[in-house]
């Protein structure tokens, strides 16, 4: 009888050989194991340069140019693809295969945030030395540097969290190899290790700088934990924000960080970083553009509108919480002319499986099942899709990930749900930042797309 972990081994080393990757035990470094990925791909590059330059694989319709580029295969992104049935697939595997495959920090279950980014970076599974090796070279560079702590300090606490992270990263560019090295004036060959130190340098210091954004806006009598050299990413950024006694919500942390690292190019904080790197801004600038478009309602924010719309919500029903209630608020959420947060997607037309892996989570713990915003959460996931479907607009009546993402954190003690949109921006970091390297590496280059004037484009039809 074959077992259904050796079943789900093959189908993930089947997946991961279909994108050009093998898996093999290996003690090599990230950086090793690049080196070696490279070549291939800088090949494949050169292959489908040289052979299929002119193919044909979709049209621009005007409908296209007018919906924000809705549809429009346009960008090249290397660690994941989104199928708007299935959801989404870092190098070919699903989130249920990650969770199978992707070691855990030491006694925990949930994939950590350092195997993930050693996957979206190099398409192989690492092995657990591998991935604490990682986490111990990040906590070594996880402190901030002193002008950026005062920096931090200075700002006001009514200015957004997101601002003070965007503008907390911005600044770490002081200290950018990649800009330093480009001044020198290093070869474009060189360019992807001097990008990769910057990288990890970022992901390294998003917990610091991310804990002390919180602490100073809604804890400021607290003393902030330092890096501690034995933690995982996640484990830090949880001891930091104060809740490292809290073993359940580090997992959930480490559970919502792994799986918000990439959906692939073309959200807006992605393609932001995408476009802005490819000017050869240094990675803590083009990361600190990326925060800012995750700090739109209609993208990253919408976890902290789910937050407040559902708190509203819960107000105005109060202990009676009936299915016509839900449905009620709904409707009057939809005639005042707002979108319901959660709830559609600019690709997904199914429920996005980002939003199942946190509600499995959920169904895991019986504290979360009895937790009241937990409930409400789950029965109005129940009852929205046929409500939006009535409504007609909405290509995707279904939820997505930040229908849920905040629940848990709020029934945790993480009440703060300014705040939730800042843990997004800790883990976009980890595919936003893998491209940037994938970019560096394949010499991608500057992106400029071509853009009409409405007269210009009604002459571009007539002709
Ligand atoms: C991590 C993430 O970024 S996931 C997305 C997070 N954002 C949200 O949850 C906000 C709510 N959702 C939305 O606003 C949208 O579904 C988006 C922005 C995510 C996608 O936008 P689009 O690709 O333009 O969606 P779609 O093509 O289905 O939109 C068609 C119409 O339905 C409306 N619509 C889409 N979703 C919703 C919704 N949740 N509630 C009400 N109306 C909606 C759109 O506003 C649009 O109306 P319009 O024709 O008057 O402009
Ligand atoms: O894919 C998108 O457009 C939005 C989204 O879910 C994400 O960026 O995680």
């Amino acid at each position: 009888m074959i077992c259904r972990s050796s079943l789900l081994a093959k189908s993930v080393a089947r997946s991961i050989s279909n994108n050009g990757f093998r898996r093999l035990a290996s003690t090599k470094s990230l950086k090793e194991t690049l080196q070696e990925v490279i070549p291939a791909k800088q090949e494949q590059l050169k292959k489908l340069k040289a052979e299929h330059s002119q193919a044909v694989v979709g049209e621009v319709k005007v409908e296209n140019i007018l919906g924000g580029m809705r549809g429009l295969k346009a960008m090249l992104w290397e660690a994941s693809v989104l199928d708007p049935n299935e959801g989404i697939r870092f190098h070919g595997m699903t989130i249920p295969d990650c969770q199978q495959v992707l070691p855990p920090a030491p006694g925990g279950k949930e994939m950590t945030a350092e195997s993930m980014l050693w996957l979206l970076l190099t398409g192989k599974v690492p092995t657990p030395d591998q991935s604490h090796q990682l986490s111990a070279e990040l906590a070594e560079k996880g402190e901030l540097p002193h002008f950026v702590t005062q920096l931090i300090d200075s700002l006001p606490k009514t200015l957004h969290p997101m601002t003070q992270l965007g503008m907390g990263v911005a600044a770490l560019n002081h200290d950018s190899k990649f800009q330093a090295a480009y001044e020198r004036g290093i070869k474009k060959p060189e360019y992807w290790t001097y990008t990769l130190e910057d990288c990890l340098n970022l992901i390294a210091k998003l917990p610091a700088l991310a804990a002390r954004i919180y602490r100073n806006v809604y804890h400021p009598e607290r003393s902030l934990e330092s890096v501690d050299k034995n933690l995982d990413l996640v484990g830090n950024y949880s001891n930091m924000l104060g809740f490292g006694q809290n073993e359940h919500l580090t997992e959930y942390l480490r559970l919502y960080i792994a799986l918000h690292g990439d959906h692939e190019g073309g959200n807006a904080s992605a393609h932001t970083a995408h476009l802005v790197g490819s000017t050869l801004s240094d990675p803590y600038i083009s990361y600190s553009a990326a925060l800012f478009a995750l700090a739109g309602p209609l993208h990253g924010l919408a976890n902290q509108e789910v937050l407040r719309w559902q708190m509203a919500m819960q107000k105005e029903i109060g202990d009676n919480i009936t299915h016509e209630n839900i449905k009620d608020y709904l409707w009057k959420t939809l005639r005042s002319g707002q979108v319901v947060p959660g709830y559609g997607h600019g690709v997904l037309r199914n429920p996005d499986p980002r939003f199942v892996a946190l509600q499995e989570f959920c169904k895991t713990r019986p504290e979360l099942q009895a937790s009241p915003i937990i409930q409400l959460v789950q029965q109005t996931a129940e009852i929205a899709p046929d409500v939006l479907k009535e409504h007609g607009k909405t290509k995707n009546p279904y939820p997505n990930v930040d229908a849920t993402s905040g629940c848990v954190l709020y029934h945790y003690g993480l009440t703060e749900f300014k705040y939730y949109t800042v843990i997004f921006g800790v883990s976009r970091a980890l595919g936003a930042l893998t491209q940037l390297v994938w970019a560096r590496a394949l010499g991608l280059p500057l992106e400029r797309p071509k853009s009409y004037s409405m007269d210009a484009l009604q002459k571009l039809i007539k002709n």
